[in-house]
């Protein structure tokens, strides 16, 4: 009931609309046949008040003026007055719509902004409806603004290329020629000419060929969102290559990579299938617009309003202006394409970052003192659950703190909240007294180094691995650093020292990780540095008997906490997981 009463509305404000749009149209008429004004200023007193009209009459009768509407009534307002000064301008001639009001002026009129107004609509809509599924996309009008806006540095070369093209077009113009050769008299015929195919050419056609741009714009969308995922799985697999052999998952990773292959197929078929109708259509409606225009030709030339010439040269014009609009069309595809792409792209860079980068401070001196305070923390990815509760630790300046517990209890996660890759929900993190977040987060990275058990090595030299995300370090620098990791005489002994290169390489990457890693252990190294707080993840439990506290994490939470011998003698947890390792690591092989 209520959509019968809403499309009887939209009927109603039609009607009354074009009523009023065509007793002003039909009344602009009458006062240039009485001389009431020039013909242009009527034109244009007509486009104003016809303007106000329709805009009037949607607002009464639908309550609101939608964008679509909105660009139709502009569009379909002013329209003949600026084809009218734009033809007096050119071609000092004044057409048949600019005497009389015609109805066929009107239908023209009402038919190319119509037909504007839905390309626009369909190419760069308001609304994308594509995207009211899983994630808000953002418009594609928004998005080619924003990928003009990043062409900003290059605003004077593109203005200059535009100078220049403008030039050439109009230097090239057939019409131009056409002008100079047959003189303006000629002219006004073959722009009648011009109106008649323009119906053909330019109202179906694009109007057909928008919508199966459109299509393939969202065929393609699909298809890189298939891409993606294709890639994503194949990237899981080789990353996670470990984890599919020891579950036996080759065949299923394989059937699944496969699946994702076989839907970009699917897309692609449909695609093309999609392009080969197009093309049928656009081929066929070529065709039809020949065969037309060729029929009026020979009538205006019977009538004796044209010579064989003229037609002639009105054909050689029309079909440069066919390529040129084809032309348009094409890179209006690919515009769109791009467009696409940007979107995805833009998706990346406007991601905020969940942790706060607001942070200033970067005092002179820093001492060191860490404490978490009542921390809970689950990962944003699954929130559900907790992995860190009620979580409190103090990790004193000078003193070495290993955190132990069995695999998942959250010993990384207490690094990854201290490096801030995250925020906890609810506690702090404080650094000598002072909140994480208030330090200026580059600051808080040169501070807190972190030194993995796998350690990545990136392309490079020795040296560049050594100095990673420090420019100015000097060679001493770096040189004094491999000293303290006991690095330094296993480095020299290799051809080009520091500048050894192709550290990946199986062999050498080997021995440098036994070199740094087993004798003596990294622990030993950073305990020569006495001024550091340092806190140890250990998965060998030999490894940090020395340190100064022992850390327990289970259950998200502390534990048992104290010194080595401290926590042999409960025989408590501690004592169970070294045993534990005792066991397996004294077991034969
Ligand atoms: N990025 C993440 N997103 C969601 N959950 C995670 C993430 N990283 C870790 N977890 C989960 O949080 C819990 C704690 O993980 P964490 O890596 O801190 O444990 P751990 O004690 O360091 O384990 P291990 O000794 O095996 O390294 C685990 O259950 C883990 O599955």
């Amino acid at each position: 009931m209520a959509v019968k009463t809403a499309t009887m509305h939209k009927v109603a404000a039609f009607i009354l609309g074009l009523c009023v749009d065509l007793s002003l149209f039909y009344a602009s008429g009458f006062a240039v046949t009485h001389s009431v004004f020039g013909n242009l200023a009527r034109l244009w007193v007509s486009a104003a008040l016809r303007w106000l009209a329709l805009s009037a009459v949607s607002l009464l009768t639908l309550g609101e003026l939608k964008p679509l509407l909105t660009r139709f009534i502009t569009a379909h307002s002013l329209l003949p007055a600026v084809f009218e000064t734009g033809s007096k301008a050119l071609y000092t001639e004044e057409s048949q719509c600019g005497q009389v009001a015609d109805a066929r002026c009107w239908m023209m009129a009402a038919g190319a902004s119509l037909a504007a107004a839905l390309f626009w609509e369909i190419t760069a809509p308001d609304s994308d409806e594509a995207a009211t599924g899983k994630e808000k996309k953002q418009k594609a009008r928004v998005l080619f603004m924003r990928v003009l806006y990043m062409l900003k540095p290059h605003y004077l070369l593109l203005l200059g290329g535009l100078v220049f093209l403008s030039l050439a077009v109009i230097c090239n113009s057939p019409l131009m020629s056409l002008e100079v050769v047959l003189g303006s008299f000629v002219t006004i015929r073959i722009i009648h000419l011009f109106h008649l195919s323009s119906v053909f050419l330019l109202q179906p056609h694009p109007g057909r060929l928008t919508m199966v741009l459109y299509l393939t714009f969202l065929l393609s969308l699909a298809m890189q969102d298939s891409m993606a995922l294709a890639n994503e799985a194949a990237n899981e697999v080789v990353s996670g290559i470990r984890v599919v052999q020891s579950f036996n998952t080759k065949t299923h990773e394989a059937c699944r990579y496969d699946n994702r292959l076989m839907d970009i197929h699917k897309l692609k078929t449909r695609r093309d299938t999609v392009r080969a109708i197009y093309l049928l259509v656009r081929r066929l409606t070529g065709l039809g617009m020949q065969v037309i225009m060729l029929y009026y030709g020979k009538l205006f030339i019977q009538r004796g309003q044209m010579t064989t010439g003229n037609l002639v040269s009105f054909i050689l014009y029309q079909s440069d202006l066919g390529d040129n609009i084809r032309t348009l069309t094409y890179v209006f595809g690919d515009m769109l394409n791009s467009v696409g792409a940007a979107g995805k792209v833009f998706e990346y860079l406007d991601r905020k970052p969940q942790v706060s980068t607001d942070g200033e401070r970067k005092p002179d001196q820093l001492t060191g003192h860490v404490s978490f305070r009542s921390i809970n923390f689950a990962y944003p990815t699954n929130l559900n659950k907790t992995v860190l509760q009620d979580f409190t630790l103090e990790l004193k300046p000078g003193q070495m703190t290993a955190l132990v517990g069995s695999s998942g209890e959250g010993k990384s996660t207490c690094v990854s909240l201290l490096e801030r890759f995250y925020e906890p929900q609810d506690g702090e993190i404080l650094l000598d007294g002072i909140p994480l977040e208030s330090y200026d987060h580059s600051f808080l990275h040169k501070k807190i180094a972190v030194v993995s058990q796998e350690p990545v090595l990136f392309s490079g030299s020795i040296k560049d691995n050594i100095a990673y995300g420090l420019p100015d370090c000097s060679l001493d620098e770096i040189q004094e650093a491999a000293r303290k990791a006991n690095a330094h005489d296993f480095i020299r002994q290799l051809d080009k020292g520091y500048d050894t290169g192709k550290l990946f390489t199986p062999p050498q990457a080997g021995l440098l990780s036994c070199m740094q890693t087993e004798k003596p252990p990294v622990q030993q190294a950073l305990a020569k540095c006495p001024n550091q707080t340092l806190l140890v993840i250990a998965h060998r439990l030999k490894t940090i008997e020395k340190a100064d506290q022992i850390v327990v994490i289970s259950g998200g939470k502390v534990g048992e906490q104290g010194t080595h011998q401290e926590l042999m003698d409960m025989k408590g947890s501690y004592y169970k997981l070294r045993m534990e390792h005792f066991t397996e690591e004294n077991s034969p092989q």
